[in-house]
């Protein structure tokens, strides 16, 4: 049943990890599934629908689910790597450097840097990112859409094409791997401020005006980190900020707009990858002088430093200037 010879290892049992398994499978590639915690991995084993992460689809026979690292990247070229950016340090530490990894979390190293360049510095030689306009919802049941998958081993980006490609999924092969992953990455913090657009009712031409400047923050901080501005301009960069920020799947979306009311983002647990990018990108801009504004009113609105109202204020009395 499998498509390259030994099944395909996805680490990670969210609502991500799980859509891309289930969607490989249906694709025909054989798929082991870890989950960290060895009772959800039973459960889902047994009942074959992750209820708490995704629920309403089921696990195709060719799904094996385990909480074994070992056995679950035993024999493989590659493995997809699908926890939150918080835990990819700890998982990449346990896992066999000639083993390539397919880092798939939209989030940053702890010191603020980029996962595959930890991934690199822990010295993983076959490194790629996968990042699209891609909720777990929606790939999971079966619903058209397209990613992208970058890394400067051709060989890699080749082979994850070929493991996840399927009618319903079409996986694109990028060079770019900054540009790919920052894209994915910096769309969280634009979704939350657009999120909180919505939250604060200030209408179209807002949420327009903000996603639209939010995209050239993208392009200036991914440009300045050495990816090129036609990436931000494909699916991981401006396709992600239309899925997220105007997406009722977003949970960065989702948070923004109940901070704007008021409230604490409740996610049952789920990952909000743009609260801790806001954190660690605002004191990466101050450090190096970029001019970061939305990420710096998201970061200080969701650290509770400034009102929602005071971050509208900060982006729209800074000095006039041309487009
Ligand atoms: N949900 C989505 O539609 C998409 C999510 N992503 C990204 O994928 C990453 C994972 O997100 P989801 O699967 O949605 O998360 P989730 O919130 O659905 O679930 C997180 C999963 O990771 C596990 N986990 C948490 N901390 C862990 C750790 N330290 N080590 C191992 N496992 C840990 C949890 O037990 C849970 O199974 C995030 O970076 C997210 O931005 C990317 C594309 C789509
Ligand atoms: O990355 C995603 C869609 O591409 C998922 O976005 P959220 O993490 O905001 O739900």
């Amino acid at each position: 049943m499998t498509r390259d010879g030994a099944a395909l290892p996805v680490l990670g049992a969210g609502g991500w990890g799980t859509a891309l398994a289930v969607s490989a499978a249906r694709g025909g590639q054989a798929v082991r599934l870890w989950a960290r915690r060895p009772e959800f991995a039973a459960r889902l084993s047994r009942e074959r629908v992750n209820a708490e992460y995704l629920p309403g689809v089921a696990l195709p026979d060719d799904v094996e689910v385990t909480a074994d690292l070992g056995a679950a990247v035993a024999g493989a070229e590659f493995a997809l790597v699908v926890v939150p950016s918080v835990g990819v340090p700890d998982l990449l530490a346990d896992l066999p450097r000639d083993l390539g990894v397919v880092l798939c979390a939209k989030g940053l190293a702890p010191d603020g840097g980029r996962l595959t360049d930890l991934a690199h510095e822990l010295g993983f030689k076959r490194v790629a990112v996968l990042s699209g306009p891609n909720h777990a919802e929606e790939v999971g049941r079966g619903l058209p859409a397209a990613t992208v998958v970058a890394s400067a081993d051709e060989a890699l980006a080749l082979g994850v094409q070929r493991a996840l490609i399927t009618p319903t999924l079409r996986v694109y092969t990028s060079a770019d791997v900054v540009g790919v992953e920052l894209g994915g990455v910096l769309k969280n913090v634009i979704a939350l401020a657009a999120g909180m657009v919505d939250g604060l009712g200030l209408g179209d031409n807002a949420k327009a005006a903000l996603t639209t400047r939010g995209l050239r923050e993208m392009v200036r901080y991914v440009v300045s980190q050495g990816g090129a501005d036609d990436t931000v301009y494909g699916l991981s960069g401006l396709g992600d900020l239309i899925a997220t920020a105007t997406s009722r799947h977003s949970r960065n979306r989702a948070a923004g707009e109940a901070i704007a009311r008021g409230e604490h983002p409740g996610q049952g647990g789920k990952v909000v990858e743009g609260l801790r990018t806001a954190d660690l990108l605002d004191s990466w801009a101050t450090a190096h002088g970029v001019d970061l504004p939305i990420v710096r009113a998201v970061h200080r609105v969701t650290a509770r430093e400034w009102t929602p109202a005071r971050g509208v204020a900060h982006l729209m009395e800074r000095e006039a200037k041309p487009e």
